[in-house]
């Protein structure tokens, strides 16, 4: 299967590592996953017979951009590479713009006129436009998937579609960035000032490429906005959102909630309709007080009444493993 890959940063150079380890596992129970093209601001690499995924990898940590890629790089547009190079999916990793959901929403909506199937972590087009995507995809008859869109790593909206199918969603309450809680709890459990925090977070390639969309809350927003619409049939966009960060939060607040019991968490959720996203006293026995990059999630439905997940929120290896999945779904669903 032909894979392009657009956004080569955190997630795109974790999506090539991850492809690369599992090179003779794909080949031994699927086929091969071949990189034709890889693009990142400064344009491209292109090999229809594959990328060398270990050489693309060193090219851009060494040289910052893509188009140096030996022999195989060039200065072109990830629209002119969506639009003429031969494969069957783009894997759509360009950071989130939550404003105009640029530049991925062409990416997108490209990659479906040109019969391409789409798996994306990008949250910018699905918080803004969801059902357009949708209607797009099924117009050109393509798969679109976007798993490692809401909690990295931790399996929520596949599980929701999949294996909760037939149930109504009653409510989901959760921690969906890993940022925030990977901040708060290290100034809760090393005293850690905030920017120090922060700065850790970044070099662990885990914050937005804008920060501020982590801190405010605006990650998170995008993402109750996705559940609400893809595991709960509601039509809602980033606006509908009450959104709180974490900016006030200091390791003072924090010694002071352990001390009755609790700690603080930056919360997301969807109930009655609503959707909110601030920062919330938690019991320290609850089952939301996870840690670090951890997510979690608590849904409540009809059938199934109360599940929680949790898994890793962020992080390039994690967030690939979910970009994984939905890989080898579209191949079963296309190749079989
Ligand atoms: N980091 C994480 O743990 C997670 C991230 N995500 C989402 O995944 C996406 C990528 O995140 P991340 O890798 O961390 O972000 P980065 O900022 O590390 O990487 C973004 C990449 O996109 C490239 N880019 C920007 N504009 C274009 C364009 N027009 N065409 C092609 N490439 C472009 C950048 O190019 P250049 O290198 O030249 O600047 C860079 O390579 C985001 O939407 C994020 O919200 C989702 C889940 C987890
Ligand atoms: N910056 C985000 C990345 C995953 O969506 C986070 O910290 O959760
Ligand atoms: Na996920």
């Amino acid at each position: 299967m032909d894979i392009i890959i657009v956004g080569f940063g955190a997630i795109g150079k974790g999506v090539a590592k991850v492809l690369h380890e599992k090179k003779e596992y794909l080949e031994k129970n699927y086929e091969e996953f071949r990189v034709v093209a890889i693009t990142d601001s400064s344009g491209a690499a292109v090999d229809e017979n594959g990328l060398d995924l270990l050489k693309a990898i060193e090219v851009k940590e060494k040289t910052r951009k893509i188009k140096n890629y030996p022999e195989k790089g060039k200065e072109i547009s990830s629209i002119d590479v969506i639009r003429n190079v031969e494969a069957d999916v783009v894997v759509e990793v360009t950071p989130s713009n939550l404003e105009t959901g640029e530049p991925a929403k062409t990416h997108i909506l490209e990659s479906f006129k040109n019969k391409k199937h789409v798996v994306t972590a990008n949250k910018g087009p699905l918080a803004l436009c969801y059902k357009e995507l949708i209607e797009e995809a099924k117009k050109y008859n393509v798969i679109f998937r976007h798993e490692a869109s809401v909690g990295g790593a931790m399996p929520i909206i596949n599980l929701a579609k999949e294996t909760l199918a037939g149930n109504k969603i009653l409510s989901i309450k959760g921690i969906l960035n890993g940022t925030t809680n990977y901040i708060l709890t290290k100034m809760e459990k090393e005293g850690l000032d905030f920017e120090t925090a922060l700065k850790e977070a970044k070099e662990l390639g885990i914050a937005e490429t804008d920060p501020t969309q982590d801190i405010e809350g605006l990650d998170t927003a995008a993402k109750i906005v996705i559940l609400a619409n893809s595991i709960m049939g509601m039509n809602k966009t980033i606006k509908d959102v009450k959104v709180k960060g974490i900016k006030r939060i200091t390791p003072e607040a924090l010694f002071l909630a352990n001390k009755r019991g609790y700690t603080i968490k930056l919360i997301g959720q969807i109930k009655d309709g609503y959707l909110i996203v601030e920062p919330m006293l938690v019991p320290i026995d609850s089952p939301l007080n996870v840690k670090r990059t951890l997510n979690v999630a608590m849904f409540e439905t009809d059938l199934a009444k109360e599940v929680v997940v949790v898994g890793r929120g962020a992080g390039p290896i994690e967030t690939a493993s979910a970009i994984l999945s939905d890989l080898i779904h579209i191949y079963n669903s296309i190749k079989k």
